[in-house]
């Protein structure tokens, strides 16, 4: 037996959705770069879910499944109400209403076609439902309800803050939304095809992802860069905190990745809204700060940036709260786990790797008294 640390470099599975070559990253054929520019959310879905870009028709059919499942039941905005909320993290939120879902959900363990179809437009419609809401709970102020006329993009901001957001803001949500929808193997995909593997159900799948994004080294990088750039605060101080923070040996957030050694072909699309929103908020020095910290991060550790460090300046320049980086990322990368799960069934096989024994052999029990 051979083991590998953290599986780098293992290819555990074959799938047609995204893929990784020579830091080009692709969704079903399509470069990153082309759909960044030019795709809605909404068709980024479609992409992923059935391989193909919709059509008008196709396209305005997933809307309106989408706005018509947006609606979470009461009991779930009334567990949110119920909670000591200052103490909660949002991810653990966001992980429980999610497997509450299944709650609600009669069809939850079918696993026709058809049902799984529609408990992933459930999936993907009800995550931003349960995101604003929470968020506004926590906030002392009602859910506020989506409407059907705005884009997914438009809705999330919409709900969040109850006024209709401007176009710039659409627009850079939107991409952010693209450029985090699918990712190859990554940590929380694998994990809700493990979990699915099993002929576990989607409700399942996705809760398991969650738990699995919430990681620092994973999504939850993205609420600590923001965490980081706020401790740093000015342009000056980002020389004397990486240097610190290098001969600490303390891991720099939103820097370094398991696959791109280059650089993350996502990063440069966040990089350059980073500029646009922190102009117009007039709060420019969180992208001076992070462009200091780009040049020296990768000058000094050969670390280039990955999606998680621009975003953070992206998202606080739309005025959201840091603890809602993460569940953001979530709406997002529900889609691409889904198609993963649906990727999943439609050839499962159990995922059960072995593990190489390192403990003690050949003890014998020793009765409690005598220990
Ligand atoms: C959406 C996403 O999930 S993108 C990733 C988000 N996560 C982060 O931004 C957290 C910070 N980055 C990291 O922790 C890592 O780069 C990961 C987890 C992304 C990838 O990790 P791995 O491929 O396992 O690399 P690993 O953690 O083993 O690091 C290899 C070496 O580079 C160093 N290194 C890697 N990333 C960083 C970093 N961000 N800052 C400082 N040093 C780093 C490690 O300390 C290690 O050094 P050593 O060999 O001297 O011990
Ligand atoms: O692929 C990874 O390991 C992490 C990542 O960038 C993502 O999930 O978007």
């Amino acid at each position: 037996m051979t083991t590998t640390r953290g599986l780098e470099g293992v290819v555990a599975t074959t799938s047609s959705i995204s893929s990784i070559v020579d830091d080009v990253l692709t969704y079903r054929g399509y470069n990153i770069d082309d759909l960044a520019e030019n795709a809605s959310f909404e068709e980024v879905i479609y992409l992923l879910w059935n391989g193909k870009l919709p059509t008008k028709e196709e396209l305005n059919e997933l809307k309106s499944s989408l706005s018509k499942n947006a609606q979470i039941p009461k009991e779930i905005i009334d567990q949110m109400k119920s909670y000591s909320i200052e103490s909660v993290n949002p991810m653990a939120a966001v992980r429980t209403a999610v497997s509450t879902l299944a709650l609600y959900d009669e069809a939850a363990d079918d696993m026709s076609d058809e049902a799984n179809y529609l408990k992933a437009i459930k999936l993907q419609a009800k995550l931003p439902t349960i995101v604003t809401a929470f968020s506004r709970i926590r906030d002392g102020k009602e859910p506020v309800a989506p409407k059907e006329e705005l884009s997914f993009a438009a809705n999330f901001l919409y709900m969040l803050t109850g006024e209709e957001p401007e176009d710039i803001a659409i627009e850079a949500f939107n991409k952010a939304l693209v450029l985090h929808a699918d990712h190859e193997l990554n940590a929380s995909t694998f994990t809700a095809r493990v979990c699915v593997a099993t002929l576990s159900d989607m409700y399942s799948g996705v809760t398991a992802a969650i738990g699995a994004l919430k990681g620092p080294l994973h999504g939850g990088a993205n609420e600590r860069v923001m965490r980081m750039l706020s401790e740093i605060d000015t342009v000056e101080n980002v020389e004397p905190y990486l240097e610190r923070a290098f001969a600490n040996k303390e891991k720099i957030m939103g820097f370094g990745h398991r696959v791109y050694k280059q650089g993350d072909p996502r990063a440069k699309h966040l990089r350059e809204m980073s500029r646009q929103l922190t102009s117009v908020t007039g709060e420019s020095k969180w992208y001076e700060m992070s462009t200091k910290m780009e040049g020296i991060v990768t000058s000094e550790k050969g670390l280039p940036p990955n999606v998680d460090f621009y975003s953070a300046s992206v998202y606080h320049s739309l005025g959201i709260d840091h603890d809602l980086f993460t569940p953001i990322f979530a709406v997002s990368r529900v889609s691409g786990w889904i198609a993963h799960i649906l990727e999943q069934y439609s050839n499962n096989r159990l995922i059960r790797p072995r593990a190489e024994y390192t403990g003690d052999t050949h003890q014998t029990y020793v009765p409690i008294d005598q220990r």
